[in-house]
């Protein structure tokens, strides 16, 4: 954002998070009080939600806001260890400020988790304020450059127009007064949304560098006595990379869907109308969870695709991967994500199909189901015919897979019961199944969004390989999780036979425009910031120019010689 393009900073929070929240849940009057100096860095903020000992379960935070309506103050205090708040970007030495997440205690009842603007450390001098133990949380496998903290309270007290009270408000007398939505709390679909583009970028970013240094390298032999290859010529590396390059389009696309569902059901819940917020707590936290595994995994497979050179940092890999990997765990751990998805949406929406109701948005398949399940079945049953070359047909496959990994779910849940397991633990003997059926639904959204994406694209020559690209990803899906599809009856092994043969004929075809394909996500070398990805391809010289720059190249003989290795000569 600020100082490194793409990297991690100290000030992601304030940026990220402490404005956003602002400008979600502030009133007007907090607005002036604390936006505008938060604009202009005078006030500089972090999101201090996740506890040393709990982050997934809010309800299990231990932080309280007690409220004293004596002096008209809020009590913020910590009272365990693990209340703690731990992990929070920049809290350790460079907000002043920290939006605190508290048990909200007013008239001797607690009313959950609440939002508080706590200052944290003095305006000019940046000395800790009293009652305030703050700093940072150590070295961790990456983000080095983030100050992230911990932030004990001992009994501080802030004003009462410090509690965010867009929603919820307290009156001065100590009256809670509830929001209009008890779910407009939770917040958070924000940065979930926003993370869907941010797998898009690490994709495009990891793919760019494999292909064009794929395209450099040449190793090997394919026929004896001719030069070696390009590495890109080899089918198995193809196949490594193009599903990639292929996924880093169709995120691309879905991240934009995103930011404009967000932006479109944000503004109805401004508006007062919060019948969406279902569908794009859902979609935030189920896409979040699907692409950011699947990038996550993607960028290993760039890095590795890259050889001994893909582990040397100048490849840019090993650190796209430490600074993208947390995003399956913050905002949200991914399997807990999933299970949000799964349980508090499309189960749900299924039994309501199930008993005749007309479900909208992404989940408007399972009306689609709930129907065929009434109808009579073919008596041959079995797969229908599969078409490798339709995309829309495709479509239509991961939707009856989506929705028949939903209905297995949801039986499974039943049939718990029946065994006599109370509802919590028959939800718990069904979370695998959870996960899988939210992990189908999101597919079939991205592949839905990636076709319903070739419509808009005017451009005969863009529309071609475009299509091409989307064949591949769902193809290449299907293929992966062909278990899922055989086990619907939506496959047969015949079928799963042809569609790894069309995977080959569209990794050939997509061989001419590979790299044209990854610079036109147009990502400069000052945002690549790799060797082997450069965009002449002077992958060696440079290499050597900065291996030379090592700063154990600053002498010929390192001074460890004559500490170290010759005394130890010596005494052999
Ligand atoms: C410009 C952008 C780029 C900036 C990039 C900045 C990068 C910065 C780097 C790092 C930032 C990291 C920041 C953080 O990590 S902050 C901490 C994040 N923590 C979490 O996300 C915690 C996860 N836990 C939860 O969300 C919840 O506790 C829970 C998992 C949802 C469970 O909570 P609970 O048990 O209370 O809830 P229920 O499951 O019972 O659900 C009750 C009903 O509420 C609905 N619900 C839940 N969450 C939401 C939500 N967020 N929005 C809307 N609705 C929600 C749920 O569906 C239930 O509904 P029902 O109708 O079934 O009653
Ligand atoms: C780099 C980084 C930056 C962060 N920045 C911030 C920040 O700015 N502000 C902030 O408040 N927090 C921040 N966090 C904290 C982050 O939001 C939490 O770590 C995250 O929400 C996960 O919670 P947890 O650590 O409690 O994991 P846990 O919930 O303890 O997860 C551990 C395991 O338990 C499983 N599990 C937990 N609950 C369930 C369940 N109900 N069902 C099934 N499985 C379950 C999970 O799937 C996981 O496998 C950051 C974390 C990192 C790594």
């Amino acid at each position: 954002s600020c100082v490194h393009p793409d990297r991690p900073e100290p000030l992601d929070l304030h940026l990220g998070m402490f404005l956003p929240t602002l400008l979600n849940q502030a009133t007007p009057e907090q607005m002036e009080r604390f936006f505008t100096p938060a604009w202009n860095l005078r006030i500089i903020g972090t999101y201090a939600q996740t506890e040393m000992g709990h982050g997934t379960h809010l309800r299990g935070l231990e932080t309280t806001a007690t409220f004293d309506p004596s002096t008209q103050e809020f009590v913020l205090h910590s009272p365990t260890i693990s209340s703690i708040k731990w992990w929070p970007g920049g809290l350790g030495k460079t907000s002043n400020h920290a939006i605190v997440l508290a048990q909200l205690h007013t008239q001797g009842r607690c009313h959950g988790l609440h939002a508080f603007i706590v200052p944290i450390r003095d305006m000019d001098t940046h000395v800790p304020l009293p009652g305030v133990v703050v700093g940072d949380i150590g070295p961790k496998f990456g983000f080095s450059e983030v100050d992230n903290g911990f932030l004990k309270l001992e009994h501080v007290r802030i004003p009462l127009d410090n509690m965010l009270m867009k929603f919820a408000k307290v009156e001065p007398d100590g009256t809670y007064v509830k929001p209009p939505s008890a779910k407009l709390t939770y917040g958070m679909v924000f940065i979930r949304s926003m993370i869907v583009g941010q797998s898009a970028l690490a994709l495009a970013k990891s793919c760019t560098i494999a292909i064009r240094y794929s395209a450099v390298r040449h190793q090997s032999e394919l026929r004896p006595g001719e030069p070696e290859p390009q590495i890109l010529n080899y089918q198995t590396q193809q196949h490594k990379l193009f599903p990639v390059l292929a996924a880093a389009y169709a995120f691309t696309f879905v991240g934009q869907y995103m930011k404009d569902t967000y932006r479109r059901i944000s503004g109805d819940i401004h508006a007062g109308d919060y019948s969406q917020l279902p569908e794009l707590h859902a979609l935030s936290a189920g896409l979040k969870a699907f692409t950011t595994w699947a990038a996550n995994a993607a960028i290993e497979v760039c890095r590795m695709s890259c050889g001994g050179h893909g582990y040397s940092r100048s490849s840019a890999l090993p650190d796209i991967y430490v600074e993208f990997t947390p995003t399956c765990t913050y905002e949200g751990e991914n399997t807990v994500m999933m299970l949000q998805t799964a349980s508090r949406y499309l189960v749900k929406s299924y039994r309501q199909a199930s008993v005749g109701q007309r479900l909208q948005g992404s989940v408007s398949y399972l009306s689609e189901a709930a129907a065929q399940r009434l109808r009579p079945r073919p008596v041959s049953g079995g797969a229908a015919p599969l078409s490798t070359q339709d995309l829309l047909s495709l479509v239509h496959l991961y939707q009856r897979r989506a929705a028949s990994l939903v209905e297995l779910a949801a039986k499974s849940i039943q049939q718990e019961l029946q065994r006599g397991r109370s509802q919590e633990e028959a939800w718990n003997h069904s979370s695998i199944d959870l996960v899988r059926a939210s992990d189908a639904h999101c597919h079939f959204v991205v592949v839905k969004l990636f076709v319903d994406k070739l419509e808009q694209v005017d451009d005969a020559a863009v529309k071609a390989v475009l299509s091409t690209l989307a064949l591949l990803y769902a193809l290449k899906g299907l293929a992966d999780n062909s278990g899922d599809f055989l086990q619907a009856g939506l496959l047969t092994v015949p079928q799963a036979t042809r569609v790894s043969a069309r995977i080959k004929e569209l990794l050939e075809e997509l061989r001419p425009d590979a790299v044209a394909l990854v610079d036109a996500f147009d990502l400069n070398d000052r945002k690549l910031n790799s060797v082997l990805g450069r965009y002449d391809g002077n992958v060696y010289e440079h290499l050597y120019e900065w291996a030379r720059q090592s700063p154990l190249n600053a002498t010929e003989v390192h001074e460890s010689f004559h500490k170290y290795l010759k005394p130890l000569r010596s005494r052999l």
